[in-house]
């Protein structure tokens, strides 16, 4: 039974909630229980009450409210962790969405030699190598896509954890950690001695692979406390991250392409509800019944119905367990330099 058909209020805390595909999630979610309270932890206070109020209008009985959260500031971060501390005594979703790509431009003859190749399919389902990226440093010191896209929410997770599952004797209150990872992770992209990328040229990559990771080392760590952590790829979504790479007007030309480019590579899922199906299915499920060892994708057909595939990830639970050691030596450097200051 998971935490939908309990009697007591079902919470789903959802990261970058304002926008592209956090913001299709949370109406999705409604669309399904109305009873299902959520809140948006977004980093700009407008854009948040600015989708709440647009959720509201659509579903007058929703339970909306709203958290400010950078996952780039461990300080925002801590603050968040606080005030949903305070304000739930339980979490039954926390989807860790949010999340940030630099891109320059695109590696246009790298596309074109790849297009009349054998990985033309591969490329297209997992943009690799043909993106040129760049990442910037934090207030914290730290690379900027490592402590958006990762680190930033693995301090979350630590600072909610009294919120999250329960003692194993009572098996409902169960919570699901879900992860918005992406094909575009790779192994040979990260490196447990680069863990913020500094040295590399795919930070994106670096980081969705680490949260794969993450999640197989948070299952060994947590699933005695009822706790299950799950990756998502939600496919290629027109959101504002996709804008950032090519122009609207360029996506929307080559739709119809898009389209027909599903029968072989069903991970372009386009729009965002499609892109959010395998968020919004895991939630259905039984998170006991799920292998950590699965990444569930949005997959869609070429008549547009969307659906979920999953794929067997190859990723041992002791290279999860380095991670979270080096993630929880970081996290201390980090509070040393605080509490000095
Ligand atoms: N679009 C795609 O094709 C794919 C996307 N993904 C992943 O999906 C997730 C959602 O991205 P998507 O919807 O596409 O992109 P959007 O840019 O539309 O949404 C990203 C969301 O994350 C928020 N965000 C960014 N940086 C921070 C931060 N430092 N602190 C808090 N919130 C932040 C954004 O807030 P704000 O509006 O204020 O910028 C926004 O709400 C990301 O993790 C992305 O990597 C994975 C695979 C494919
Ligand atoms: C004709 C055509 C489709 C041109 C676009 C080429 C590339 C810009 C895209 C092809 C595959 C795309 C892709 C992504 C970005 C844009 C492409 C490289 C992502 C890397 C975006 C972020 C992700 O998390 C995964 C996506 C995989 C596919």
């Amino acid at each position: 039974m998971n935490a939908m058909a309990n009697s007591r209020r079902t919470v789903a805390v959802i990261t970058g909630a304002n926008a592209g595909i956090g913001y299709a999630l949370a109406e999705r979610l409604l669309k399904k229980s109305s009873k299902i309270h959520l809140c948006l932890a977004c980093r700009n206070k407008a854009r948040a009450e600015e989708a709440a109020d647009k959720l509201k209008q659509k579903f007058p009985d929703a339970d909306v409210d709203i958290v400010l959260l950078d996952t780039s500031s461990v300080a925002s971060v801590h603050r968040a962790a606080a005030e949903l501390r305070n304000r739930y005594d339980h979490i039954d979703y926390l989807y860790l969405n949010a999340g940030m790509m630099k891109v320059t431009g695109v590696d246009w003859g790298y596309f074109w030699r790849g297009l009349f190749s054998s990985r033309v399919f591969y490329m297209f389902a997992t943009g690799e190598g043909l993106l040129v990226h760049e990442d910037e440093v934090t207030d914290d010191g730290l690379q900027g896509v490592f402590e958006t896209n990762l680190f930033g929410h693995y301090v979350l997770v630590k600072e909610l954890e009294d919120r999250l599952g329960s003692s194993a004797s009572d098996r409902y209150n169960r919570s699901q950690l879900i992860w918005t990872s992406s094909s575009n992770a790779t192994r040979k992209n990260f490196s447990m001695e680069d863990l913020q990328h500094e040295h590399g040229k795919d930070p994106y990559s670096s980081s969705k692979f680490a949260m794969d990771i993450l999640s197989v080392g948070l299952n060994d760590s947590m699933n005695k406390r009822n706790v299950y952590s799950h990756v998502v790829c939600p496919g290629l979504v027109m959101t504002n991250l996709t804008y950032g790479i090519l122009p609207a007007w360029f996506w929307t030309l080559i739709m119809p392409f898009i389209c027909l480019l599903r029968i072989f590579v069903p991970g372009m899922t386009y729009s965002a509800p499609n892109g959010a199906e395998a968020l919004v299915w895991l939630s259905t499920q039984d998170p006991v019944s799920l292998d950590p060892q699965v990444k569930y994708q949005s997959f869609c057909g070429v008549t547009g119905h969307s659906y979920v595939n999953q794929e067997k990830m190859s990723i041992g639970v002791d290279e999860g367990q380095e991670l979270i050691k080096k993630l929880d030596e970081i996290d201390e450097s980090l509070q040393k330099k605080c509490s000095k200051n």
